[in-house]
């Protein structure tokens, strides 16, 4: 580039925040590590997996892109799943776009239609994105793609896999193009906003479920107490595991602490990986009657603390 002509000059930064929107299990969290490249949120086969905003970071040639990775939204019935949706909504219109997932098997179902519903309240340009194009054939995709563009006048419609990034690249430029003009509003080299505490406490989460299956659903939640930086270069982490029950706490524990100790294993590996230093991982596990009812925890959480 010659030297009278600065970079900003010829070619300006944009950054913007995108919010993903879609009924649970579509696929947001994949989508999400597809287009970052990175994990940075839980792929779990079971819905409502993601309790808080957590975002994802992209680079895409002189853009930013932000991702609200949305909780899924459905029908609330406890005041945990009603914070949730709220804070889904809010992200919807903070955001400078809105991408709309639609399931390709599932298509326009009653949780897809209900959201279509409450888009149409939403301004901010929309881009339909049709998720798990390797289960559907190419005829039912666009006829998926028609009808949903007759219901909401996306700006654009997207074919995609994103379990193997299947049309991700085009999205992904995409978004970079419609950002607004204006500078980076994170350093270049992040990946996620996420706290690493926080993000240690989902991985936690998410060996619970793996470890645990159909035993404990959705009853738990996990908490990073303490993070030490030792002087050898390791991290010293202590984490609460928080359950409603004392039949709970010993399904968690299992026979002669193996449960346990299988979850520790798994995440401290996980989350080793992701700081890059060793680690040591302590885990306790307590139980609260009715956390779901506790302010606090959803301040943890990121969540707005429901009235009703
Ligand atoms: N076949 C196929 N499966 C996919 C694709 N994308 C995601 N999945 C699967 O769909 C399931 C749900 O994906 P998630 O990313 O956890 O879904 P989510 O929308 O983030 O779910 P919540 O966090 O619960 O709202 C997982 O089992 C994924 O592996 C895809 O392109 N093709």
């Amino acid at each position: 580039m010659p030297d009278n002509m600065p970079e900003e000059q010829a070619h300006p930064t944009r950054c913007g925040f995108v919010a993903l929107i879609g009924a649970p299990n579509v696929g947001k969290s994949t989508l999400v590590n597809a287009l970052v490249g990175s994990k940075v949120t839980i792929v779990s086969r079971k819905v409502q997996t993601t309790r808080a905003l957590i975002r994802g970071i992209v680079v895409e040639g002189n853009a930013q892109i932000v991702l609200v990775d949305t909780p899924g939204i459905f029908t609330p019935k406890r005041r945990l799943d009603r914070a949730m949706v709220s804070t889904a909504w809010s992200g919807a219109h903070d955001a400078d776009m809105v991408c709309v997932l639609l399931d390709a098997r599932a298509g326009l179902d009653e949780e897809a239609e209900a959201i279509f519903t409450k888009l149409e309240a939403v301004k901010h340009p929309k881009f339909l994105v049709i998720n798990k194009i390797d289960l559907v054939a190419r005829e039912k995709l666009l006829a998926l793609a028609q009808r949903a563009n007759e219901r909401i006048a996306f700006r654009e419609t997207f074919m995609v896999a994103a379990l193997s990034g299947d049309g991700v690249d085009d999205l992904r430029r995409a978004l970079a193009a419609a950002m607004p003009e204006g500078p980076y509003l994170y350093p270049e080299d992040q990946m996620s906003d996420a706290p690493l505490r926080h993000l240690a406490a989902e991985i936690t989460r998410e060996k619970i479920y793996r470890n645990l299956h159909q035993e404990l659903p959705y009853q738990s939640t996990v908490e990073t107490e303490s993070w030490k930086e030792m002087r050898n270069g390791s991290v010293r982490i202590e984490q609460t595991i928080f359950v409603e029950r004392d039949s709970q706490r010993k399904i968690v524990l299992g026979k002669g602490g193996a449960t346990i100790k299988a979850i520790g294993a798994d995440a401290r590996k996980e989350i080793a990986e992701i700081v890059g230093q060793p680690v040591h991982l302590f885990l306790f596990v307590k139980v609260r009657d009715n956390w779901g009812d506790d302010p606090e925890r959803y301040r943890e959480m990121g969540l707005e603390f429901p009235k009703e």
